[in-house]
């Protein structure tokens, strides 16, 4: 199987560096493309069997797949440039926001497309990724969910659920990082060096989410386990609330579906 990456950025970039850490791809069967050399070059470096180019039409030739990761408004123009046989490949756009009718709008409505969501931790093999599928057999839904599956937790649903289910993972990893950059914040104002405090917050985080993950328990159970009556994990719960913690966290993610 061969697989052509159409842009290095963010997302491009991170899910060719997931592909060749995982089985499913040999490097060499790997093509990535990007108008500039920069980012190609640091592919280069991590793995040099990967292939790289400035064309989008040279990446696609021999390409059973074909990962769409450029932004929203050059969606059009790179379908339109490469010209995909509908035949014979497979559209899988990380893109958000652009629905499986819409590529219908650009390209032949038979193809065969996936519309697959990571999140920038899929260069540590750790994304959750959301993947919705149009025109697809069993089998190759199992193909995708497969390839995805190595880097992380992947999930196979429906397109409907697409907005909603980014806002939770893919835009809900930069929350998170924004509860960890306020807490280190707080450790540095009550004197601990910022690099102790962000190993402090972010081990933190990955023992909640894993006593979740792990145990499959509810937040609150695992919440009233640290809460001490008259203690004081009470109070900072309290001032969270008071200053709209919960509200605030439902309000951004539905503000970003
Ligand atoms: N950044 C994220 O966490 C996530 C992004 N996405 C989606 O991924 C897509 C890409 O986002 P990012 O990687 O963050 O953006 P980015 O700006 O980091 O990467 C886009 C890359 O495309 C390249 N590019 C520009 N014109 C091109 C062309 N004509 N042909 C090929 N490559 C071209 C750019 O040079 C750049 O390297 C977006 O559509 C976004 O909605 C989806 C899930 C998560
Ligand atoms: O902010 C964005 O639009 C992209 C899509 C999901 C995460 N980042």
């Amino acid at each position: 199987m061969k697989i052509a990456i159409l842009g290095a950025g963010n997302m491009g970039g991170a899910i060719a560096l997931g592909l060749v850490q995982g089985t499913k791809v040999k490097a060499e069967n790997i093509t990535v493309s990007n108008p500039t050399n920069g980012k190609l070059d640091v592919l280069r470096d991590f793995n040099a069997s990967i292939h790289v180019t400035n064309s989008n039409r040279e990446a696609v030739k021999d390409a059973n797949l074909i990962i769409l990761a450029v932004k929203p408004w050059l969606v059009k123009q790179v379908l339109e440039e490469i010209q995909m046989d509908v035949k014979k490949q497979v559209l899988v756009t990380v893109v958000a926001g652009v629905s499986f009718a819409d590529y219908g709008t650009i390209i032949d409505p038979s193809a065969t497309i996936f519309r697959v969501i990571p999140n920038t931790a899929i260069s540590l093999l750790e994304s959750t990724t959301l993947i919705a599928s149009y025109n697809a057999s069993q089998e190759q839904e199992q193909l995708i969910l497969d390839i995805f599956s190595e880097m992380g937790l992947a999930m196979l649903i429906n397109e409907s659920q697409m907005s909603a289910a980014t806002s939770l993972t893919s835009c809900g990893i930069a929350y998170v990082l924004k509860y960890i950059h306020a807490a280190v914040e707080a450790g540095v104002e009550m004197g601990i060096y910022p690099k102790d405090a962000q190993r402090m917050v972010a081990q933190s985080v990955k023992g909640a989410a894993e006593l979740l993950l792990q145990n499959d328990t509810h937040p609150a159970l695992e919440i009233d386990k640290v809460t001490t009556p008259g203690g004081i994990t009470i109070k900072g719960l309290n001032e969270l609330e008071h200053a709209g913690f919960s509200s605030a966290i439902i309000r951004a993610m539905k503000a970003s579906r």
